[in-house]
């Protein structure tokens, strides 16, 4: 791969001639693949090859998984480099809190710290630019994450409404994305010998913001996907000194190196971040640092779990009376125990926000939590993220389908099913993950996969 001339002379002068070697040479190797698999389901991915098991990551596997499978559609896998899964897992939510992922786009690190999270406390998914804050939600609604809201704004917009407000924060930041040459070699065309500096600017301005987001003593993890250390361990010695955090000490696997403290202002510290280098450890690249804010009282164990804001924005509002009726028929007739949140419609949907949502006026919202369906003339439609969060056994009317049927539904067409089936409301099971709804009608599945999402699969 021919890397440019600026970058092999500056990591020569940062990692001497023999180690530079290593590392530009690792460029002309193959990328590593790989891949999570997502514990909130009720069964595990049966199309993927779970022998190569990663020590780094809990739900971590190398290899490679496809978008076109029902393991993909159904969010039993999810697609992520072998470095980039140990932010998540340095991230590690306890359940119950509150936390922020302020630079969340596609969301790898989102359906991470979901993992950990098991659907309670609420996770803020938040990103900058419109079109990918899309993808976030749909990746969100695949992972069957129903405690998280998508937002698509600036941090400052959401240091200025939750200050003090969460329990842990990760800025997986935009960086000049030198781990990404090997991937995507289109990654180079932006770099140039300033570019570090400039996109350190950046990750400054967004850091400011989000130490406002957290609460004393709350969990700061910062992760980027380059080597520069004008973005990594100059930002964390930038924040030491201005903020006052402390570093904390982040656990090494092998492979995995330590922060370098001459690279920046000489802080010892700075050994507890971790760099992933792809010529030491097999993964693409990475840098984490995770911090504590500092506490200038004691922080009294508010336990997030009793928390209750009232309003969510001012655009939400209870179900009416008829909506109530055919909400409560729907559940009776599908559901074997109640719907986890609140519910709440916005205009004609029906959402289910997590329990501890704040009050999120002036925040643009993409996604309210869990869509749980939309109300119709005289009746109730349920979504196809429901179809995929809800666990089978939670359902009344399960039904299982072929790999062939699955074809067509991924595809928008209708198939046939036993016609001896009552007309109604089934959740689709294929290879043992739900895969959404369908209404079945004289022997006929009807679709309702979005379709902005279909596809032909082999
Ligand atoms: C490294 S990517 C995030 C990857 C994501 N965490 C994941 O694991 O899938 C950085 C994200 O930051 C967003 N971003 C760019 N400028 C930003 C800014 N000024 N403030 C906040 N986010 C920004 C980008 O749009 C991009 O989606």
């Amino acid at each position: 791969m021919a890397l440019p001339t600026d970058f092999i002379n500056k990591y020569q002068h940062l990692l001497g001639q023999k180690e530079a070697n290593a590392f530009i040479q690792s460029f002309s190797k193959p990328a590593r693949h790989g891949f999570r698999i997502n514990p909130l389901k009720e069964n595990r991915p049966r199309g993927v090859n779970l022998t190569n098991a990663t020590e780094h990551c809990q739900f971590g596997y190398y290899g490679e998984v496809t978008g076109k499978t029902v393991d993909h559609q159904s969010g039993a896998v999810y697609s992520q480099e072998p470095s980039a899964m140990y932010v998540g897992e340095v991230a590690h939510p306890k359940q119950h809190e509150r936390v922020l992922d302020l630079c969340a786009a596609p969301g790898g690190k989102t359906t991470h710290l979901g993992s950990y999270l098991q659907n309670t406390g609420l996770l803020i998914a938040n990103e900058i630019n419109s079109k990918r804050s899309k993808i976030l939600v749909e990746n969100t609604e695949r992972f069957g994450l129903t405690n998280t809201i998508v937002t698509n704004t600036t941090p400052e917009v959401l240091a200025a409404r939750l200050p003090n407000y969460f329990d842990r924060v990760l800025v997986d930041a935009p960086c000049s994305g030198e781990g990404m040459f090997r991937k995507d070699p289109d990654a180079m065309q932006y770099w140039n010998l300033d570019y570090p500096a400039e996109c350190a600017k950046r990750q400054r301005t967004i850091l400011k913001e989000a130490v406002k987001t957290l609460k004393p003593g709350g969990i700061l993890v910062y992760s980027t996907c380059t080597f520069s250390p004008e973005e990594d361990e100059q930002i964390i010695a930038w924040l030491v000194k201005t903020y006052g955090f402390n570093l904390l000490p982040v656990k090494k696997f092998p492979g995995m190196d330590s922060g370098v403290p001459e690279w920046a202002d000489g802080n010892s510290d700075l050994q507890n971040c971790v760099r992933i280098f792809p010529q030491h450890f097999s993964g693409e690249g990475h840098f984490i640092a995770k911090l504590q804010k500092p506490t200038s009282e004691p922080v009294h164990q508010q336990s997030s779990k009793h928390h209750r804001d009232v309003a969510i924005n001012q655009n939400t509002q209870p179900m009416n009376a008829e909506e109530q009726n055919l909400w409560a028929d729907f559940e009776r007739q599908m559901l074997k125990k109640p719907i986890f949140g609140r519910l709440v419609t916005f205009k004609h949907d029906l959402y289910s926000v997590p329990e501890i949502t704040p009050n999120l006026a002036g925040i643009k919202i993409v996604r309210l939590g869990l869509q749980i369906g939309t109300f119709k003339k005289s009746r109730f439609e349920p979504s196809y993220a429901l179809g995929i969060a809800l666990h089978p056994q939670d359902v009344i009317h399960p039904l299982a389908i072929s790999y062939a049927s699955w074809q067509k539904y991924v595809h928008g067409d209708t198939f046939s099913v036993d016609k001896s089936l009552k007309k109604g409301w089934y959740q689709l099971i294929c290879e043992g993950q739900p895969v959404g709804f369908s209404k079945v009608v004289n022997g006929i599945a009807k679709n309702f996969f979005p379709k902005g999402l279909r596809f032909q699969a082999d």
